[in-house]
């Protein structure tokens, strides 16, 4: 059986949670007319990068973002996932939320890993849960942007079962190289799919690389975006992951005496 996966690549309105609310309604709705049953936005797409702003357009989770997702996810019985500016009392998160046919936030991650070349380790709070959720019948993964850079944590993930990893970035153009290379990398050694969603345009302080992929288990490219906005269209069979896991068993074949 397989899934029909689109990942809107979109810009985003540098602090401004309502333009860009009013833009996601129409790029998920688009996505939806497209077939669209997962739905993928960029990270903190609510906001962008005006992260000394948060105290005034950060949100909690029961928030405008969090009625318009619900009732999209529930209206059009699709699922959606991306990453907002999550208010918890004083404290700010970059919180990847996934919202299921029923509407309901059936997975909330706090970024673990915070990125200090935008400033972030100076305005959030770090999560320290892991971010695995179950996607109908498959289990997979989601985590956010600089969280890639770390394979350790994303085969976290992978060792609770997951078959998919769905990325949420703002990834500047300059790095995009990086970007591709890892998510590609990322796939390999964990034959797992990559579904990663980057921004384009820019903030004050980058251009955003685009480039949004989907790599398959073996690490083929099955879907890339490119530098500007689109909506990247990708069905998937998740059971390839099986195939391919019993083709080469790196998961029998780990040594967790040596190492974890
Ligand atoms: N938003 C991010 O976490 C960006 C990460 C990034 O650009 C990198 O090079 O890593």
């Amino acid at each position: 059986m397989t899934t029909n996966l689109a990942i809107i690549q979109m810009d985003i309105a540098y602090g401004d949670p309502a333009v860009n609310r009013r833009q996601a309604r129409t790029h998920i709705k688009e996505a939806v007319a497209k077939g669209g049953e997962v739905i993928l936005l960029p990270e903190m797409w609510t906001t962008g990068y005006d992260l000394s702003r948060f105290d005034e357009i950060a949100e909690t989770l029961d928030g405008p973002t969090h009625q318009l997702l619900a009732e999209l996810a529930e209206n059009h019985q699709v699922t959606i996932a991306s990453s907002i500016a999550e208010r918890e009392g004083e404290d700010f998160y970059n919180t990847f939320v996934v919202y299921d046919k029923n509407g309901e936030c059936c997975m909330k991650y706090r970024k673990a890993h915070l990125f200090r070349l935008m400033d972030e380790e100076k305005y959030l709070k770090s999560g320290d849960q892991q971010g695995n959720f179950q996607l109908g019948e498959t289990p997979v993964a989601g985590v956010i942007c600089y969280d890639i850079r770390f394979p350790e944590w994303i085969r976290t993930h992978m060792l609770e079962g997951a078959r998919g990893l769905f990325v949420v970035a703002e990834w500047p153009k300059s790095r995009v190289a990086h970007w591709r290379n890892l998510l590609i990398s990322r796939a390999i050694e964990n034959q797992c799919f990559v579904i990663a969603c980057n921004r384009v345009g820019a903030d004050p302080n980058n251009e955003f690389g685009g480039h949004s992929i989907v790599v398959d288990p073996w690490g083929t490219v099955v879907g890339e975006a490119g530098e500007n906005e689109e909506i990247l269209m990708v069905e998937v069979d998740f059971s390839r992951v099986e195939a391919i896991r019993e083709q080469i068993p790196i998961f029998q074949d780990r040594r967790p005496d040596l190492y974890k």
